[in-house]
């Protein structure tokens, strides 16, 4: 991105419990951005999804993309700089494919949903900064243990596997804009606060040319 250009959007991406969230909380409240966080507490179709992931996942995809539209909207409408907790790109790229792949939405249902996210993707601008928070199995699982939504009790290894694997084929092709990479089994942003001034002087590094 030029320099000179105001970043208006910063979005994280990343599996569940990487960590999203409590980054957004944190780079937010240092840099003054307007948080978007995920529609999950409202959500009307997720314990649903949980409970019986081949009934609802196509209701629930198509609840993540009206959702993720509508942010996308409200950002580049604002003048504000916002904050993302994870982006459009991961539902059409990494979850509605792995549900197809695992037999819990039809080919029918993919197709439909995919093309319509095309035609979506077509109005939309990507991130002036994408932050990426990669995280092995075993920090997801803790992480998701430590958060204690019931509903996500009996989320399986390999479907936080199999996600991981997806984000990483996407990460590798990822040409949209800038990104920046935190391994999170490395950087406990959460716990260490020089870990939080390491990823800030990146994202310095990146938005402001600042070292
Ligand atoms: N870097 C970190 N170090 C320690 N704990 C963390 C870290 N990031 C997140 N957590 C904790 O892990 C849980 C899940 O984090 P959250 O931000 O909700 O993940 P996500 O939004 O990616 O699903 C929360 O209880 C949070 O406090
Ligand atoms: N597109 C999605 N398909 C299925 N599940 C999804 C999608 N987007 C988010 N989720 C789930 C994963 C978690 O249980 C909650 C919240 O996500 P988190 O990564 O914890 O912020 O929604």
């Amino acid at each position: 991105m030029a320099k000179s250009k105001k970043a208006k959007h910063i979005a994280i991406a990343g599996n569940i419990g990487a960590g999203k969230t409590t980054l957004t909380q944190l780079l937010s409240k240092h840099y003054k951005w307007i948080p978007h966080f995920e529609d999950v507490d409202h959500n009307p179709y997720l314990n649903d999804f949980y409970e019986d992931m081949p009934r609802w996942s196509f209701q629930l995809q198509i609840y993540f993309l009206n959702s993720r539209i509508n942010q996308l909207l409200e950002i580049h409408r604002g003048s504000e700089t916002v904050i993302q907790d994870r982006t459009i790109y991961e539902d059409a790229n990494i979850f509605a494919p792995n549900l197809h792949e695992m037999g819990l939405m039809t080919k029918r249902d993919f197709e439909n949903y995919y093309s319509f996210f095309q035609t979506l993707k077509t109005m939309v601008q990507p991130p002036d900064l994408l932050i990426y928070l990669q995280a092995s199995v075993p920090t997801l699982v803790g992480q998701i243990q430590k958060r204690g939504r019931e509903y996500e009790e009996n989320i399986r290894l390999d479907y936080l596997k199999r996600l991981n694997e997806y984000y990483t084929k996407w990460i590798d092709t990822y040409k949209e804009g800038p990104l920046l990479i935190i391994n999170v089994d490395e950087n406990k942003f959460g716990e260490k606060e020089e870990d939080l001034g390491i990823i800030m002087s990146k994202i310095d590094a990146q938005l402001y040319g600042l070292f």
